[in-house]
């Protein structure tokens, strides 16, 4: 392996394009890093890479760093913050590079390429046919300063190419697939500054961790075929190499990897259905790394037990269920003022004022997501929708019950238990027999929080008019 951080030292990343909103395995591949950093003290860097300018309108930027924030990563040297190896903002580095160009250029290790679009083309097409893999055979290597004259004199416009030698494998070590071999003369002598100027992602990429003293890149898997070209920059110009490790892309319910191109579900998608941000961090800090505690864990606690060696190769898929299961944990884990918090937003006004940290305390263990209290909140203060199991429920006890039901209630004075034993004295009905259809007449459902605590939200009154109506139906 490569040469590897101390503890003392470590210094990672997360250098999105904003080019749109986070997905989910944007969000993986950060938080591994960043886990990275937060287990062993070091330091974590936010990088823009935002040249490809007609996709990074600055609504994306703005909201990638609400999103991380949201999210919980915090970074110790970014756009927003400055640090000691800015800017931050690749668009603002571009003439950092050209003093890497030029010393490329005069060691021999790049040269101008004016082929055409066109020209390129026709080579790869030739070499298809004869069943090789395209790459670039080298025309403009070698050409005369006289040659190179001429072209520019036409008023071409040439990308630089850097040179790879003919010959040699260059062995790359990676964190997570262990050692790969790569054969120097199949790499092909590649772009590194495009004919409009603008670097090509690998190289600006590359220098800019060597620069920023990234010595850990962990990113998504898509990235790995460039490393070994990044390698290549990277010695040629005697700048320190990191340690790589490729995560494994996140793909969709299609088996495709998830993407910011393709409105892939994103982090803010999740915040707006009401998806808590530790819910979040504990789907997917074990997605594809293994935990040996199963349970909700804050992100102090992910960090401490984070370890590259337990990162898994195997692709990611998004599971609904999974998540659905840590927001769960997540609900459970807040008190009650924090749920309160958290559900006020999305429910409008349904609950009436005073009423709010006593409804939140009946209905948390039933809800996932703020949509399943608006359920509640309608149940309890509104009129209930009856599903069929109820309608069911309730006209399985005579009228006699709902009779005694109402009157039973009146004596009791709303006390929830006093009301329950005696109507199970009135009715002889007990147990689930008589719990059932209570419940279904009061809340439209058979199942849910506890009775108890309903009653007291729906008040006696509003009791009184859900019996009286059950005893409509039955
Ligand atoms: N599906 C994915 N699963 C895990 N990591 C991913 C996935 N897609 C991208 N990444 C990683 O997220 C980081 C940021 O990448 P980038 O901003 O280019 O996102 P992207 O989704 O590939 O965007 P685009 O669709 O615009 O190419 C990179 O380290 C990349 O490898």
């Amino acid at each position: 392996m490569a040469q590897y951080y101390t503890t003392m030292n470590l210094k990672s990343r997360f250098a999105p394009s904003p080019t749109g909103y986070l997905h989910l395995g944007n969000a993986r591949t950060a938080l591994f890093a960043w886990l990275a950093a937060r287990s062993m003290n070091g330091t974590f860097i936010l990088r823009l890479e935002d040249t490809d300018q007609q996709r990074s309108p600055d609504i994306y930027e703005k909201a990638l760093l609400e999103d991380l924030q949201w999210f919980g990563i915090d970074w110790d040297e970014g756009p927003d913050r400055g640090g000691d190896h800015g800017p931050y903002r690749q668009m603002e580095r571009l003439a950092l590079y050209d003093a890497y160009y030029a010393q490329l250029q005069m060691t021999g290790q790049a040269y101008p390429c004016y082929c055409s679009a066109d020209d390129l083309a026709a080579e790869r097409a030739v070499q298809r046919s004869a069943g090789k893999a395209p790459r670039y055979g080298g025309r403009c290597r070698y050409l005369s300063a006289g040659a190179r004259a001429a072209r520019e004199a036409a008023g071409m416009r040439p990308t630089l190419r850097f040179h790879i030698p003919d010959q040699g494998t260059l062995s790359v070590p990676d964190l997570v697939w262990g050692e790969r071999h790569y054969a120097l003369a199949d790499l092909g002598d590649f772009v590194i500054r495009r004919s409009d100027g603008s670097p090509a992602f690998f190289f600006a990429n590359a220098i800019d961790d060597a620069l920023m003293g990234v010595n850990l890149v962990l990113r998504g898997e898509d990235h790995l075929t460039n490393t070994p070209r990044q390698i290549l920059i990277l010695q040629a110009l005697g700048l320190p190499v990191p340690d790589y490790g490729h995560l494994p892309l996140l793909l969709g319910a299609d088996g495709q990897p998830l993407s910011k191109r393709y409105g892939a579900v994103s982090l803010r998608d999740l915040r707006g259905t009401g998806y808590l941000a530790p819910a979040v961090l504990n789907y997917l800090a074990r997605l594809g790394h293994h935990y040996s505690a199963t349970a909700f864990l804050d992100s102090a606690a992910l960090a401490q037990g984070f370890a590259l060696t337990q990162i898994s190769k195997a692709p990611g898929h998004f599971d609904a269920v999974q998540l659905q299961h840590w927001q769960h944990e997540a609900v459970q884990s807040l008190d009650d003022a924090a749920a309160w918090n958290w559900l006020a937003p999305h429910l409008q006004d349904k609950v009436p004022r005073g009423q709010e940290i006593p409804f939140v305390a009946a209905v948390r263990a039933n809800i996932v997501l703020p949509a399943d209290a608006l359920d509640w909140a309608e149940r309890c203060f509104a009129t209930p929708a009856m599903d069929a199991e109820a309608a069911a429920a309730i006209t399985g006890v005579g009228p006699e019950f709902w009779a005694a039901a109402q009157t039973t209630l009146q004596v009791a004075d709303g006390d929830y238990r006093l009301w329950t034993k005696a109507l199970q004295q009135a009715s002889g009905q007990r147990g689930k027999s008589l719990f059932m259809p209570l419940r279904a007449a009061l809340t439209g459902r058979t199942h849910g929080p506890e009775l108890a605590a309903l009653l007291p939200l729906i008040g006696e009154e509003r009791a009184l008019t859900r019996l009286h109506a059950a005893a409509q139906r039955s």
